[in-house]
């Protein structure tokens, strides 16, 4: 994982202090590409404990096409709550205690932060167990899921289906690996204002030589110590199933950054982690029996031999 190490590096030396959309402070950099090749081992961090089981979660529900916290939050994942719960706290709907800037205030106010658990904890109960909450609350808007499964409503005016980009693109690379047109987007700038946030991993192409199969991810924006590990992992993940899918090798997942950014409450932690030592990576393998990658369940995907740094916390900007 030196890449990744080498990137922290260079935004720490070279970073620009810079004002962000959740009031933070970054320090960022514009413009910056990584190479992963997967035939060296799964690109997991190992100079921190990374949780590989919400990743796999993601990205399955990603590629089912489901854009609601609910499954999500019944697979014990948190990492889109904040999301959601900001569309319920803002609603008419909820009479609570107040939680503007939740985000900001959690991690620096203690009581603020009681209060803040305990509407969250009712929040996830809710869209639990209550379907019509769910339905309302729960769902993120048009996102990644409703971008790769059916991207574009188009129908009344153009009479057109929305579009699979993951079954065309599976179809395409099966049938034309040459292409220089396998591309999906999640970037739908007709329903950018409908998102609960607009994508940050927004166009990525892939490409067929020597019967490997290779990943290039366009990102618009980097959160470099929460976000960046864990968008490593799901397209190198990625690369694994679409080419158990198609029958090819996993080749190498090329990262482009657009702005890369150190918040300025990781800084500590970000040096702590370039303290450490890579260590060997782990390995993945997939139980695909008969099933298509969309019918997936976390438990067909095994990490082995992870032994990681351990786990470094950090608060995440909303
Ligand atoms: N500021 C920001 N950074 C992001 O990376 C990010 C967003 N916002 N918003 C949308 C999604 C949500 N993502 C997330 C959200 C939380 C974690 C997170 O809390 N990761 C912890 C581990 C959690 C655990 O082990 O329970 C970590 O330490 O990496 C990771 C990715 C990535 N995205
Ligand atoms: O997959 C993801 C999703 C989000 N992020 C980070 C990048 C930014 O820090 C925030 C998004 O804020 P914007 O103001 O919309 O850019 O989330 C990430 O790194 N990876």
């Amino acid at each position: 994982m030196k890449q990744y190490l080498d990137l922290c590096q260079h935004v720490l030396d070279t970073g620009i202090q810079k004002g962000d959309r959740t009031g933070t402070g970054t320090l960022s950099v514009f413009g910056y590409q990584m190479r992963y090749d997967l035939q060296k081992g799964f690109p997991l961090m190992t100079t921190k404990k990374t949780a590989f089981r919400l990743i796999v979660s993601e990205l399955l529900w990603f590629l089912k096409g489901d854009t609601n916290v609910r499954t999500l939050v019944e697979e014990n994942n948190p990492i889109w709550d904040e999301w959601a719960f900001e569309k319920w706290v803002n609603s008419e709907e909820y009479t609570g205690p107040d939680m503007t800037d939740f985000g900001r205030r959690a991690p620096v106010d203690e009581e603020f932060r009681v209060q803040y658990k305990v509407e969250m904890e009712h929040f996830k109960k809710r869209i639990a167990e209550d379907d019509a909450f769910a339905e309302t609350y729960g769902d993120l808007g048009p996102v990644y899921g409703k971008q790769w499964r059916s991207f574009g409503t188009g129908a009344t005016e153009t009479g057109r289906q929305p579009i699979d980009q993951i079954a065309q693109l599976i179809d395409g690379l099966k049938n034309n690996p040459d292409s220089r047109r396998h591309i999906v987007t999640a970037w739908n700038p007709s329903e950018i204002e409908d998102m609960a946030l607009p994508p940050c991993h927004a166009l990525f192409q892939f490409y067929v030589a020597d019967g490997k199969l290779s990943c290039q991810l366009y990102q618009r924006s980097a959160d470099i110590f929460i976000g960046v590990p864990f968008n490593i992992a799901s397209y190198a993940l990625l690369i694994h199933l679409i080419a158990l899918e198609t029958g090819l090798v996993p080749g190498e997942f090329i990262h482009t950054l657009g702005d890369a950014h150190i918040y300025s409450n990781h800084v500590n932690q970000v040096k702590e982690q370039l303290t450490r030592e890579p260590r060997e990576l782990p390995t993945i393998s997939v139980n695909m029996e008969g099933k298509s990658i969309f019918d997936l369940t976390t438990s067909d995907i095994v990490l082995t031999n992870y032994n990681p740094h351990p786990k470094i916390k950090a608060p995440i900007a909303v």
